[in-house]
């Protein structure tokens, strides 16, 4: 836990205390329904809640915006980003309904008022959004077909509409195709080991009516 306040010092009373809620949420669904690595679970808050909140160092989302997270599996890097951004509404979506039903009772153990779970693939959601999020799902082309369509017209943000990518290692062959891409090192903003190789990938998307 204070892995996350070294890098988000500002967080409220309630924040701290949903950030704090995870790790034993976590611990008690995983016995039921594994959906976090041993491992994993043991670094909760480096490996999962920091690494979410990676995309929040990138772009702070601006209250009423709408953001889609694609093969959220155990709510990552969804949960973290919906607690840090509490008037932010949330969508997340995976195929597999035990990692929904996770999610679902995460979710209700935070009283987190501003998600919304869906278990689909994400092809066959509708809706649209400022940004689609997302974290070990699928290669840039696959995901930018399955989530074309789904991104809002207008663009509320100084930085265009589109996909948030949490990736690792060499990006280079996956995004030569992609002229508008940016990817911003995470090891930019965490000190951590862990991050050496992370980054934030971002794509612009055109909307598709
Ligand atoms: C490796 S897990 C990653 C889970 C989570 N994003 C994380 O980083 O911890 C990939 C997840 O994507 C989901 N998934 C794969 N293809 C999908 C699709 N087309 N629509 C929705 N979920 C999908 C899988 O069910 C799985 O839970």
């Amino acid at each position: 836990m204070e892995l996350i306040l070294k890098y988000f010092p500002h967080l409220t009373p309630l924040q701290k205390q949903q950030f704090e809620q995870l790790q034993a949420l976590y611990e008690d669904w995983n016995l039921k329904i594994n959906v976090v690595s041993r491992k994993d679970i043991d670094e909760l808050y480096l490996r999962h809640v920091l690494h979410s909140l990676g995309i929040a160092k990138i772009q702070s989302f601006l209250p009423g915006s709408r953001i889609l997270d694609v093969g959220t599996g155990g709510g990552f890097p969804g949960i973290p980003l919906a607690i840090l951004f509490p008037d932010v509404k949330f969508h997340l979506v995976d195929s597999i309904g035990k990692k929904i039903k996770v999610v679902e009772e995460v979710v209700a153990g935070l009283q987190l008022q501003n998600v919304k779970t869906t278990n689909a693939r994400v092809e066959t959601v509708s809706g649209q959004y400022d940004f689609i999020v997302s974290r070990a799902v699928a290669q840039m082309d696959t995901f930018v077909h399955w989530v074309q369509g789904k991104i809002a017209k207008k663009n509320l943000h100084e930085r265009r509409n589109g996909i948030l990518y949490l990736k690792g290692g060499d990006l280079s062959e996956e995004l030569k195709i992609y002229t508008t891409v940016t990817v911003f090192p995470l090891s930019d903003y965490f000190d951590e080991d862990f991050f050496e190789t992370k980054s934030v990938v971002h794509l612009p998307l055109k909307y598709k009516g």
